[in-house]
């Protein structure tokens, strides 16, 4: 039986048009030819430089894409094509973001209704506790505000939101600012208990060392496409790095002696 991939995105294109002058547009080409597969029950780290495109890749899947961009290429979900419209009805259930920043917060609604999308029922209030509970909340935390929380506490909720229901896609861009190594430990293993049950992860991260820990696979992003793709063992071991970019990201890990080689 052939194995239907939950994420496949082919071909995709995204650019803005700006203006360059008074009357000219150009457009400006940010992902191009971008190719990414995720299967049930793995986990692909995305990383990459600042710009490369992360964000846009997270955004194009949750039909989510700033006003003044166009895409271009085939998004599937599931074995079928992903239109925004069908992306933005499954965001929250089926397909979860953990956005980057912690503005996504609502900050007019205490923390607690915010997680459980306002469902007052004993079950979602239980799982509320025990999501509070995994990720070292106090309880109290359900009736504070956005304000009231630390930076590494409104981390925590943002992660909490979007895994309390059983996701089949879970798209983190950048989960870990702010948290303790412990912490992000802990989301990393929810992560995989995530995968195992057979969702699939898309991690977008600059932290190679928690994409070589936590993911199968590792997709090099630089300018908007991706250089290559590797299975996160080899990654580790420096083997199979076929691009002069990919060769000097793993030299400069402190792992490797932090070398980063002229010209990059
Ligand atoms: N609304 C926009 N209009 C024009 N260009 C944009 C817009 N949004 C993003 N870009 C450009 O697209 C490129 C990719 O941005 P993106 O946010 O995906 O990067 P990223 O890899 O997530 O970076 P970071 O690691 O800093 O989060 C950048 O060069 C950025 O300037
Ligand atoms: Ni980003």
């Amino acid at each position: 039986m052939e194995r239907i991939p939950v994420l496949n995105v082919e071909n995709l294109s995204v650019s803005f048009s700006q203006y360059a002058g008074v009357l000219r547009k150009k457009q400006i080409e940010a992902i191009k030819d971008l190719n990414v597969t995720l299967y049930p029950g793995e986990i692909v780290a995305v990383a990459g430089a600042s710009g490369s495109g992360k964000s846009l890749l997270a955004h194009a899947i949750l039909g989510i894409l700033p006003y003044n961009a166009s895409m271009g290429g085939r998004i599937s979900y599931c074995g079928n094509s992903l239109t925004s419209a069908q992306a933005q009805e499954l965001r929250g259930k089926e397909i979860v973001l953990v956005p980057q920043s912690v503005s996504y917060l609502d900050p007019l609604m205490k923390v607690g209704p915010q997680i459980r999308k306002n469902a007052k029922d004993k079950p979602s209030r239980e799982k509320t506790l025990e999501i509070f509970n995994r990720y070292g909340l106090a309880a109290e935390t359900e009736n504070l505000y956005p304000f009231e929380l630390s930076g590494g506490m409104a981390r925590r909720v943002l992660i909490s939101t979007a895994v309390l229901e059983k996701p089949k896609l879970v798209i983190a861009d950048e989960p870990t600012p702010g948290l303790d190594a412990a912490a992000a430990k802990r989301v990393m293993e929810h992560f995989r208990e995530i995968a195992d049950e057979g969702a699939a992860v898309l991690l977008i991260t600059h932290d190679l060392e928690l994409a070589i820990e936590t993911a199968d696979r590792i997709a090099i992003f630089y300018a908007g496409t991706t250089l290559e793709e590797v299975q996160a063992s080899d990654f580790a071991e420096g083997l199979k790095l076929h691009h002069p970019y990919t060769r000097a990201l793993w030299q400069a890990m402190p792992r490797n002696g932090m070398q980063v080689p002229k010209g990059i």
